[in-house]
């Protein structure tokens, strides 16, 4: 089989088992990559089509609309899935659309039949008659008639999300369009040096970029993070910056009295855990109790406000076994227990400070899993939003007088970020802004809001609490 159809097969293999077996992509496409000894050129060929296509199908099905005499619903899905591939190889690739089209119908022919192919084709040529900008005026409503379809169309996103984004910010239209094409591109891989166990100097020395943000971050350009010593030793990591920023906030928050004895409520898999654990036990450069943070090894006056001084201890608890276990090889001091947070094992305003990174929808990252957006379904929002106010509330119960929540979501949807804090009694609401003070843009406060399109990270809440 030629290089390029192996590609495509991939591709294709991947889609019918995000259909048909509900697969995650991102977590498919390496193994079917692996398995097939496809490598270098051909599996970034593979992964591009299969994501791009997966991110891009909500536009691609209203130009398929056009140029087929049936609804993409009424196509039998297997044709549908290989004709949205095509489709993305005419429209978004610099694949000749003579080859897009035939390596698509023959593809069709080999694994569907000769009637769907002969569809397949007249479908395609169709498409190939005009570029991606050419269409959108055609496929997509007006802004002016209606906005939140013709976002929806033209970045390929639910209109249910797109209503939830543009509520968050604010309405502004052309912010949201951003965001929207923001989460059509491929997020940054970002790796985290747990302090005490790794510096950034390690992982810049390996083959890392200098991180914008945050103080424990460095870029990965290419590559694969397990070639780092560090991230296969475990004592670095693959981490966002937004999600790495928050846990650091919150271990910045100064507290009066004692300081350790740290809760984190939602650790599963253990990301935010990984990094608290590494602070509580080692601490972080730059801590100043009193004074010039130059003072502490280690720390650089003025470059990172805050800090920690180390010597606190963290629970970590989950409600699922399984990811109870992830975080037993996230973090290295702490105790790890799988626990209802709704119904705590633990007596009340026993803890200093307490992270509650809530399940939630997962809108802030979209980008990480193209599929995501269409699996999502608006319904569980109140569901989840229900949950979350409990957690928050047990997070509120289990700190002490004078101690800190920080209160988490990968998803700036205003019923699962602003709407639940707001219900939340005894507690005085931090300016988070405040603990990030290397990161601009972040709201009007007194919430952080992180944003793809404007730093390049997750869209992740952050609320900090401090119990009354
Ligand atoms: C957004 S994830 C947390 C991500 C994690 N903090 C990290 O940085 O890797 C939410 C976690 O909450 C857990 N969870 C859901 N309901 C829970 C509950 N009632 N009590 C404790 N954990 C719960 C889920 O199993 C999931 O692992």
């Amino acid at each position: 089989m030629p290089h390029r159809d192996e590609a495509r097969n991939a591709a294709y293999d991947l889609m019918r088992a995000v259909d048909e077996r509900d697969a995650y992509a991102n977590l498919l496409m390496p193994r079917m990559l692996r398995d097939r000894g496809i490598g270098g050129r051909d599996a970034a060929l593979a992964t591009e089509l299969a994501y791009g296509t997966l991110r891009g199908l909500g536009t691609y099905d209203e130009i398929i609309a056009v140029c087929s005499d049936r609804e993409p619903y009424d196509i039998d899905p297997p044709v549908l899935d290989a004709i949205r591939l095509g489709a993305h190889q005419l429209l978004r690739t610099r694949v000749p659309a003579h080859a897009a089209v035939s390596a698509t119908v023959d593809l069709v022919r080999l694994r569907v039949g000769v009637g769907p192919s002969r569809f397949a084709n007249a479908v395609l040529r169709k498409i190939a008659g005009r570029e991606i900008d050419e269409w959108l005026p055609i496929v997509a409503p007006e802004a002016a008639d209606d906005l939140v379809g013709h976002l929806a169309v033209t970045h390929s996103h639910p209109r249910w999300i797109v209503e939830a984004f543009l509520a968050a910010l604010g309405g502004d239209a052309d912010q949201t369009a951003e965001l929207l094409a923001a989460d059509n591109d491929r997020p940054k891989v970002v790796l985290v040096a747990r302090p005490g166990r790794a510096t950034v100097d390690e992982l810049l020395a390996a083959g890392g970029a200098p991180a914008r943000y945050s103080p424990q971050a460095a870029y990965l350009p290419e590559g694969d993070p397990g070639s780092f010593a560090a991230v296969a030793e475990g004592r670095a990591a693959v981490q966002d910056e937004a999600s790495q920023l928050v846990a650091l906030a919150l271990t910045r928050v100064p507290v009066d009295g004692a300081d350790t004895r740290w809760l984190d409520l939602c650790a599963g898999p253990g990301g935010k855990a990984g990094l608290l654990d590494a602070v509580a036990t080692h601490g972080m450069p730059g801590f100043a109790p009193d004074g010039d943070p130059g003072e502490r090894p280690g720390g650089r006056p003025g470059e990172h406000p805050g800090g920690h001084p180390g010597g606190a201890h963290l629970l970590a608890a989950d409600l699922q076994y399984h990811r109870a276990r992830l975080v037993r090889q996230t973090t290295r001091e702490a105790a790890v227990v799988t626990a209802d947070g709704t119904a705590p094992a633990w007596r009340s305003g026993v803890f200093d400070r307490v992270m509650v990174d809530a399940p939630c929808t997962g809108l802030g990252a979209l980008r990480r899993r193209p599929e995501a957006r269409w699996r999502r379904d608006p319904r569980s929002v109140p569901e989840l939003a229900a949950l979350q106010r409990r957690l928050l509330a047990t997070a509120v119960d289990a700190v002490r007088p004078g101690g800190v929540v920080a209160y988490v979501t990968c998803s700036p949807h205003l019923a699962e970020t602003r709407d639940v804090v707001a219900g939340q009694d005894g507690v005085e609401v931090l300016d988070a802004r405040a603990y990030l003070p290397e990161v601009g843009d972040l709201g009007e406060g007194p919430y952080a809001q992180f944003w793809p399109h404007v730093h390049g990270t997750d869209a992740m809440f952050l609320a900090l609490l401090r119990r009354l």
